[in-house]
């Protein structure tokens, strides 16, 4: 008997462009939720956009509340939990980068209400997906979560928020190569479920990302708007898999290792980005047209860059594979011979 089910969860209504902020009571009320709206921001986003937003709720009459968090902690998942029981949110906006927005994935899950991401920052693809990562103990890879209900992406605050923030979300989407790679090998080697459309999805978005290199440019909002457009797709393509499988590998595991070691020393796709350019070494594959695609766009190649020391990136080429049970071309580990040789190689050390 035939007994396969795939349930797919995706956001509803997903808005990018110029000023599209103003449109995110419109976009909310098209998705008939319940209750008052909590406002989930952090510092920085507060003042960019989540004041603005909490305005327009008022101005339609939708009594909104508004907490701000400072970390990206299971603490903070707490106080927004207990904040929305006290206001009595019916659903929750999480306005910033991935720190505010898994926040309210996080809470919004634990509440059982839905939640609508209101990015200030590019930064990485959580900010559509439906995985939510807060560091708890050892573990720093992301755990299914809802998906937001809808997206409002503008292009104009994502043009305007730091460079490096976009770069980021750039090197994370680039990471989709090897990701997939991995994927591959860990479905032929080890049955590994896969999935061709969420893979074809998840290689088409770092393809077209790397094609429009020389295009992605601070203060451009194109670029801004190329880069959500490509982070959504991403998001999808994790969705139609459900897991993170298109969008994260050996690359992830050996970024996921630096947080352990290094905490908040540099960007997630930042370190992804780097991650990538090894992985794809150690693959066979054209590691040098990675490296020269990040470098075009100004992430960074090397543990330099990073502000990482060298010995650090071998420790955690070395230790990556225990990040989590996820079949990757790093097998069964590295030895240090062997991550000091691919790491020079590829000039990141
Ligand atoms: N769900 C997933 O799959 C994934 C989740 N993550 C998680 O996401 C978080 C990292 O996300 P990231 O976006 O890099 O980090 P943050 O949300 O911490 O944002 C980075 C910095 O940018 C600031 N900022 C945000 N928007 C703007 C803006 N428009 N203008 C100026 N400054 C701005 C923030 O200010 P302020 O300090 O005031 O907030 C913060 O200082 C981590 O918690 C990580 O675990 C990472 C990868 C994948
Ligand atoms: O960052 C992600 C995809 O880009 C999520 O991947 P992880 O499941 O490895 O945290
Ligand atoms: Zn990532």
């Amino acid at each position: 008997m035939f007994d396969k089910t795939t349930w797919i969860r995706l956001p509803r209504n997903v808005l990018v462009g110029h000023g599209v902020l103003d449109q995110t009571v419109e976009a909310v009320s098209e998705l008939h939720l319940q209750g008052r709206p909590l406002v989930v921001t952090s510092p920085t986003p507060r003042e960019v956009a989540a004041e603005r937003v909490a305005a327009d709720f008022e101005a339609a009459g939708d009594d909104p509340a508004i907490v701000e968090i400072e970390s990206a902690s299971f603490e903070s998942v707490q106080r927004v939990i207990e904040v929305a029981r006290e206001v009595d949110a019916g659903y929750l906006v999480g306005v910033g980068g991935g720190k505010a927005i898994d926040i309210a994935k996080m809470a919004s899950d634990d509440l059982g209400t839905g939640f609508v991401s209101v990015p200030t920052a590019a930064s990485h693809d959580g900010i559509v997906s439906g995985r939510g990562s807060v560091p708890e103990g050892d573990t720093r890879h992301s755990v299914a979560a809802e998906p937001p209900l809808a997206v409002v992406a503008d292009t104009e605050i994502l043009a305007d928020a730091p460079w490096r923030l976009t770069t980021a979300g750039c090197a994370d989407i680039i990471s989709n190569y090897t990701a997939v790679k991995d994927w591959r090998l860990a479905n032929r080697l080890q049955n590994v479920e896969y999935s061709h459309y969420s893979a074809a999805l998840a290689e088409m978005t770092a393809e077209m990302l790397v094609g429009n290199a020389d295009s992605i440019k601070q203060g451009l909002e194109e670029s801004a708007w190329v880069v959500v457009k490509a982070l959504v797709s991403s998001g999808v393509a994790m969705s139609i898999a459900g897991s993170s499988r298109p969008a994260s590998g050996a690359e992830h595991l050996f970024s996921h290792q630096l947080d352990r070691m290094v905490p908040d020393a540099a960007l997630h796709g930042h370190q992804v980005g780097v991650g990538t350019v090894v992985a794809e070494y150690l693959h066979g594959g054209d590691w040098r047209g990675i490296k020269q695609a990040l470098a075009t766009i100004g992430a960074p190649t090397t543990a330099a860059e990073l502000g990482i020391e060298d010995e650090t990136v071998v420790a955690a080429l070395t230790a990556a594979h225990e990040i989590r049970d996820r079949y990757t071309i790093l097998g069964n580990g590295m030895n240090e011979d062997a991550a000091i040789e691919a790491a020079e190689t590829t000039g990141v050390i």
